[in-house]
């Protein structure tokens, strides 16, 4: 089995703020530089060449998926996104989910949630489409089961379309009627051929139906250190083995069949069951609810960018079109998120809230974005000083010793 590590890690993230350290990323980067290590088993020669670029990767990731803010583009262009989740229990997830998709830069931010949730989220912000139909038994009569589930599938499908991207779990609960209307909104969007997240109790359906995602090249899973655990004894019959984790997950991947897993914790692992990539940004030691919930976000919104940007004919050469889009997104999505908390956490310590993590999402990212703009900047500076040192040391050299 062949899986290509490519080591995304920055120990520091404060280490990256520094401009120096920047810049010899950027350096590295234009240099093309990047950690490799392949793995290749069944004595295959193992081939490992590094010039360790860190969080460039990521950073460059970012770079490469992310549409410029052209002014021809017309609303929804940047991404339509939507979450199916929320309902009596919980409110706050699908709203740090749809909103973050929206504070990282898709145009428009759906959530579909039960009654109970809707007024409670559309009170948290004007800016999301809140719909709400999903149902719990609690509320539906048995006689009323089939024409319900067909009629919130209905309305599901009505909207499916226009979306780049689904997240599907944030805050869902577990309710059993809930959760099997929801397994048909999966089966809708597959079929419509929309990437689609699978996060918080979405996973815990997909686990127990795993016929829901399994070849399903669109689907990413983003399990926690539990949500993984009850995955690794579902598919694979066994325990967590952190000794072996890059070989369990990739295995995990490719048992269940094309989907893409990132395994959160203190070290993200993502995996499509051919690479195994790894973000160990240094993010921030709060552990507090939600964080999962804006990384379900996130990826939905970049996983939608890199398969826009992989589609388009003239994407540049140095992003191998063999690369997943989706592996691509979690990537981008997973280390924006670090970032952010990171930010949150320099301003606000152990106080620290998701909602002061959302916050720290544009900003973060602006920098990012606009890193490489002061770095090629820098490097002109640089280019431009020594071609004045030069012309200088010509001019000197001219008044010390003219050619005539
Ligand atoms: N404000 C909200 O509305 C929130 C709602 N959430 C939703 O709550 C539902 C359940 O999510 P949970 O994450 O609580 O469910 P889990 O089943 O993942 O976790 C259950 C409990 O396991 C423990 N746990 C978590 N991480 C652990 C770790 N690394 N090691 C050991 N124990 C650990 C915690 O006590 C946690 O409450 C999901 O639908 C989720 O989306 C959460 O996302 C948190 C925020
Ligand atoms: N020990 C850790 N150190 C640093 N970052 C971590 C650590 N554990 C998780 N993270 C990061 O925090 C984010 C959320 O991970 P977490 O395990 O809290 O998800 P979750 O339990 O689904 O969250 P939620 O409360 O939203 O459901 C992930 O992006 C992960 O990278
Ligand atoms: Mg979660």
């Amino acid at each position: 089995m062949n899986f290509i590590d490519s080591s995304i890690c920055l120990e520091n993230c404060m280490l990256a703020s520094s401009s120096v350290y920047r810049r010899q990323l950027f350096l590295i980067r234009s240099l093309g530089g990047y950690c490799c290590r392949v793995h290749m088993e069944g004595g295959g020669r193992a081939i490992s060449s590094s010039l360790s670029t860190l969080g460039a990767d990521a950073e460059g990731v970012m770079r490469k998926i992310t549409p410029k803010l052209d002014p021809s583009l017309y609303k929804g262009q940047a991404g339509k996104v939507a979450v199916i989740g929320g309902c009596r229990e919980y409110t706050g997830a699908p709203y740090f989910a749809a909103i973050s998709a929206l504070k990282i830069g898709a145009d428009l931010s759906h959530v579909f949630c039960t009654k109970d949730a809707a007024a409670v989220i559309k009170s948290y912000s004007p800016e999301l489409i809140v719909h709400p139909i999903l149902e719990e038994s609690y509320s539906v009569r048995d006689d009323e089961k089939a024409t319900v589930s067909a009629k919130v599938l209905g309305e599901v499908k009505k909207w499916m379309e226009r979306f780049d991207c689904i997240v599907v779990g944030p805050g869902l609960g577990r309710d059993p009627f809930l959760l099997n209307c929801v397994g048909d909104i999966i089966r809708q969007a597959r079929d419509a051929k929309i990437p689609t997240v699978i996060d918080g109790d979405g996973l815990f359906l997909v686990t127990n139906k795993l016929d829901l995602v399994k070849g399903n090249s669109l689907a990413i899973l983003t399990p926690n250190v539990n949500e993984y655990k009850r995955l690794v004894e579902k598919v694979l019959q066994c325990q967590v083995n952190d000794e072996d984790a890059y070989e369990q997950l990739s295995s995990l991947a490719r048992s269940i069949g094309g989907v893409t897993i990132l395994r959160k914790g203190k070290t993200d692992l993502i995996s499509d069951g051919l690479t195994v990539n790894e973000v160990s940004i240094f993010g921030s030691p709060r552990r507090c609810g939600g964080q999962g919930d804006i990384l379900s976000g996130s990826v939905a919104v970049f996983s939608s960018w890199a398969r826009h940007h992989l589609s388009t004919k003239n994407n540049e050469s140095s992003m191998q079109s063999s690369l997943n889009p989706m592996v691509l997104g979690s990537i981008a999505g997973s280390a924006l998120l670090r970032k952010a908390a990171s930010l949150a956490f320099e301003n606000k310590k152990r106080s620290t809230l998701t909602t002061d993590i959302i916050e720290c999402l544009g900003k973060r990212y602006s920098l990012i974005i606009e890193s490489e703009h002061s770095s090629i900047n820098f490097i002109c500076c640089q280019l431009l000083f020594i071609c004045c040192i030069f012309f200088l040391f010509l001019h000197s050299l001219e008044d010390i010793c003219p050619a005539f």
